[in-house]
């Protein structure tokens, strides 16, 4: 799925006025509709609806709602800002039509205003500005935002939180912005619904599918995108019946140190759940016996240390390499790492120690292996790009990194984003907080490691391994709940995610 920009979504409304036969008035019904109705669902009549509207199409559309829930019997009020004495034509037609249908409780501010008061069981619909909002808010439109946000009122926003940019919001203060229980987003999701630092603002997100023109959406350009089920599906193999172990390739992982096995135990139980034909595990000696007891199904292979990884694997049996789970940063793991690293000819992905060793070792950052994975998350990344002050940032330099390094970053947390060389942006929508646990990032290093070794294209196996490794996160928590999950829970999910998204059509 698209993630446009706030003027894409613009473009995306006037192409479908002009070319699919609807009138921008009934787009703005359909979306008002779908708004009411949702409503409808969540709050019966015992709750007041306040509708606090901008005098634009965000405005109209929830004038609009407002209509709908006063002919569905719902006490609502509006309050219209209508500043520059300029409402947008939409907007003014749903006035007339409101008050065409008997309504009283309509109230439109040109400069003072008295706000009613609001109470915890109260509805607030929030049509101030949405994907016309052209610089952050101040003077009495933030006042009002911040009267808002301080009741106990839920919130709902149309299309976005008033005062939220759609991207980048580094400039912007964000008490001036509307703190929403739900947003109802028109038609597309926008690229600030998947920051962190957002998800107080934006509250429950739901799309409102309102008919906007699928040619329009086929051709439009953007680097960002949600990766849904059918994308990644349709990239799983199917294996023939005559097939063998050596049509799924030798995947090395180097994994371990002393008092760390069991991050190189993780990583080789999702290698060997996610397809891979052979597994080798290169660990020092120490973890030998646990490896081999713990994950009979693979290969050990001894390093010449009793503690952690000091020399390099010859690769000419691997399809595919995955090195730094639990390995450690002894110098001389660095110095292996590096010597692994320069003369890595097949496929390969870097994780968590592999990946400080890279930042405290900056000169190396530019011999790593192009089309090399990396799988930092956030703290990981900002020891080599440095700290940023917000996701959008973070975003652009991770962009740049990938772009720099001729690799792909697979950049971990809510909404993992798969990076590519080319500058674009997969974000993953499974997954669940009860996955931030240790070991983790681990499972999904096996997970990758699987799809390398068995030929996936590097962006395939980031977009798949990223998704099955979230979709068995929530299987797992529907078993286990969030509190209780573990790494091995998601590894035990691992069967049932890999069946339901392969049948998935
Ligand atoms: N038919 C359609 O197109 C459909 C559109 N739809 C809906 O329309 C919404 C987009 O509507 P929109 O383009 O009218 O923009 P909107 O967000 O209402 O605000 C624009 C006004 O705000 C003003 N303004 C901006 N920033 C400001 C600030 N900081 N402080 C103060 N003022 C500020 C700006 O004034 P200006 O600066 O341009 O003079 C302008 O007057 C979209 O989110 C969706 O909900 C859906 O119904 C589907 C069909
Ligand atoms: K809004």
């Amino acid at each position: 799925m698209k993630i446009l920009t706030c003027t894409q979504q613009k473009e995306a409304d006037a192409y479908t006025i002009a070319n699919n036969n609807i009138l921008s008035i009934n787009l703005m019904e359909k979306a008002a509709s779908l708004v009411a109705d949702e409503i409808c669902k969540r709050w019966d009549r015992s709750h007041r609806i306040i509708v606090f509207a901008g005098a634009g199409n965000n405005g109209g559309d929830a004038v609009a709602a407002a209509r709908i829930l006063f002919t569905k019997n719902y006490d609502v009020e509006v309050y219209l800002f209508n500043i520059k004495g300029t409402i947008s034509e939409d907007c003014m037609t749903n006035i007339q039509r409101l008050q065409e249908c008997g309504f009283t409780a309509y109230h439109e501010i040109s400069n003072s205003f008295e706000p009613p008061k609001l109470e915890a069981e109260d509805v607030v619909i929030d049509g101030l500005f949405g994907s016309g909002l052209n610089k952050p808010l101040s003077g009495g439109f933030a006042s009002v935002v911040k009267y808002i946000n301080a009741s106990s009122a839920q919130v709902v926003s149309i299309d976005l939180p008033s005062g939220l940019m759609g991207e980048d919001n580094s400039n912007n203060a964000r008490a001036n912005i509307i703190r929403a229980n739900l947003t109802l987003s028109i038609q597309f999701p926008k690229l600030a619904f998947l920051f962190p630092e957002n998800e107080d603002i934006v509250g429950e997100w739901k799309l409102l599918h309102i008919g906007i023109s699928p040619e329009f959406i086929a051709q439009a350009d953007t680097p960002y995108y949600i990766t849904e089920a059918q994308d990644v599906s349709q990239l799983i193999r199917s294996r023939k019946r005559f097939a063998f172990k050596n049509n799924f390739g030798h995947a090395l992982l180097i994994a371990g140190s002393n008092g760390m096995a069991g991050a190189s135990i993780l990583a080789a139980r999702a290698c060997l759940r996610s397809g891979v034909g052979l597994l080798t595990v290169h660990t020092p000696v120490c973890n030998h016996d646990i490896l081999q007891t713990a994950v009979p199904e693979a290969m050990v292979q001894n390093d010449v240390h009793e503690h952690y990884f000091a020399e390099p694997v010859d690769l000419d049996n691997y399809q595919a390499i995955a090195i730094g789970p639990g390995i450690g940063q002894e110098e001389e793991t660095a110095l292996a790492t590096f010597d692994q690293l320069a003369d890595c000819y097949i496929p390969a992905i870097l994780d968590a120690d592999a990946i400080n060793i890279i930042s405290s070792h900056r000169n190396y950052l530019n011999r790593l292996p192009r089309q090399s994975i990396l799988t930092p998350h956030i703290g990981e990344l900002e020891r080599i790009i440095g700290k940023c002050n917000n996701s959008f940032e973070r975003l652009t330099k991770a962009k740049e990194l990938a772009a720099y390094l001729q690799c792909y970053i697979v950049l971990k947390g809510a909404y993992t984003a798969v990076i590519t060389p080319e500058g674009k942006f997969y974000f993953n929508p499974t997954g669940n907080p009860g996955m931030a646990t240790g070991g983790s990032g681990d499972v999904l290093t096996g997970i990758i490691l699987a799809l390398l070794a068995q030929g996936y294209p590097q962006e395939n196996a980031a977009r798949l391994g990223t998704y099955i490794h979230g979709l068995a996160g929530d299987i797992a928590c529907r078993r286990m709940g969030e509190i209780s999950l573990t790494a091995g829970d998601i590894i035990d999910a691992l069967p049932e995610a890999w069946k339901i998204l392969s049948e998935i059509k």
